[in-house]
């Protein structure tokens, strides 16, 4: 996949991020203009707004639908942005490239389904117009690359990922896990491919745009996509995570875009020192796993199992603790001592195999 194209469009500054902003959904033909015209007043050049809205529960805000490209349609003429929309179904592709909708987007529930990316990948087969994959609502990095990889075999060169967070139980903070380790997983695995980070669903929250806007800029993401309404409180769905064109422009206008590449003497003793580091964690860990291999060769001989479930979440819990005294995250060092439990009961079945 590495004939990916930039979302390159004339007349845009290509510089990150690029910004797509316009509302949740289109609501009336009022709303969508005035949102336009503020976000066009503020320098923004793309336009997104919802008009088949997928609802988690019916009864929901469903979206006005293909009554809405007209409007679209209007915002290009009157303010020159370019506009873009989510499409679930071939109709919804057919519709908005009959409309001449300049960037279309797929939803994180249809791209959790190749069923459905497979039909809009065929109605888009021959067509030359950017598209923007959201990740699939559970964290599965494949199926998302999957879904990129149908867009692309359709022909589709200029395409583009969107990071809007995961399906969480835990909806303390964020309304969708950011996982950042997915989409840095993606871009090592595609780095021409350009990620636009979505910090409305992330965050669900308007205060939480502009730190995780700056945090996606700080993982070198290409772009955001925001949700941005005239008047945020009266939307008509996700309100909550909404702000004003204005908002938006200042919170856009405050990022510190970050792009030295070049090091100098100073971080490369530092990187050093690491490296020193890294071949002292590694030493030590060959020498526990000498000593796992140690155990698993009694475990045989005294015909225990290699799974000692309660040492297992002692060792857990104590490092766990200890790695909080010392300044580290909890889970953090769960999921190092999982890996390192992992790797210690594949090398005692080995023994026990032998
Ligand atoms: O304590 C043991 O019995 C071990 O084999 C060591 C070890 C570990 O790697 O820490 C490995 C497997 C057990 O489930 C528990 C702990």
């Amino acid at each position: 996949m590495n004939d990916i194209q930039p979302i390159a469009l004339p007349g845009v500054d290509p510089r990150r991020p690029l910004v797509i902003a316009g509302p949740c959904s289109a609501e009336t033909e009022e709303q969508v203009i005035e949102t336009a015209r503020l976000l066009a007043a503020e320098g923004f050049r793309i336009y997104r707004a919802g008009l088949w809205k997928p609802r988690t529960k019916p009864g929901g805000f469903e979206g006005v639908g293909a009554a809405g490209i007209p409007w679209l349609q209007r915002v290009r003429r009157e303010t020159g942005m370019y506009v873009s929309t989510e499409v679930a179904t071939r109709e919804h592709v057919a519709a908005a490239l009959a409309g001449g909708i300049d960037l279309l987007w797929i939803g994180a529930r249809t791209a959790a389904n190749p069923f459905a990316m497979q039909e809009i990948a065929d109605a888009l087969r021959g067509q030359d117009i950017p598209v923007l994959v959201k990740n699939p609502v559970s964290p599965d990095l494949e199926l998302w690359i999957g879904a990129i990889e149908r867009i692309r075999n359709a022909g589709i060169r200029r395409i583009g990922a969107i990071h809007r967070g995961f399906t969480s139980i835990d909806k303390s903070l964020y309304r969708n896990h950011p996982m950042w380790a997915i989409p840095i997983e993606l871009h090592r695995r595609l780095p021409s491919l350009p990620i636009f980070c979505d910090p409305s669903h992330i965050g669900g929250k308007r205060e939480l745009i502009a730190p995780l806007s700056q945090q996606a800029m700080d993982l070198g993401f290409g772009g955001l996509i925001v949700e941005a309404h005239c008047s945020p409180d009266c939307a008509w769905s996700d309100k909550a995570q909404q702000v004003t064109p204005e908002a938006l422009a200042y919170i856009v206008r405050n990022l510190t875009i970050r792009e030295q590449t070049s090091t100098t003497e100073n971080l490369n003793e530092l990187r050093a020192q690491i490296d020193k580091l890294d071949d002292e964690l590694l030493e030590l860990l060959a020498r526990r796993m000498r000593v796992s291999h140690e155990i698993g060769q009694y475990k045989k001989e005294h015909d225990m199992p290699v799974l000692q479930a309660q040492r297992y979440e002692e060792l857990l819990a104590r490092r766990a603790a200890q790695a909080v005294e010392m300044g580290m995250d909890r889970e953090f060092m769960r999921t190092v001592m999982q890996a390192i439990h992992e790797e210690s009961v594949r090398q005692q079945m080995q023994v026990l195999g032998k």
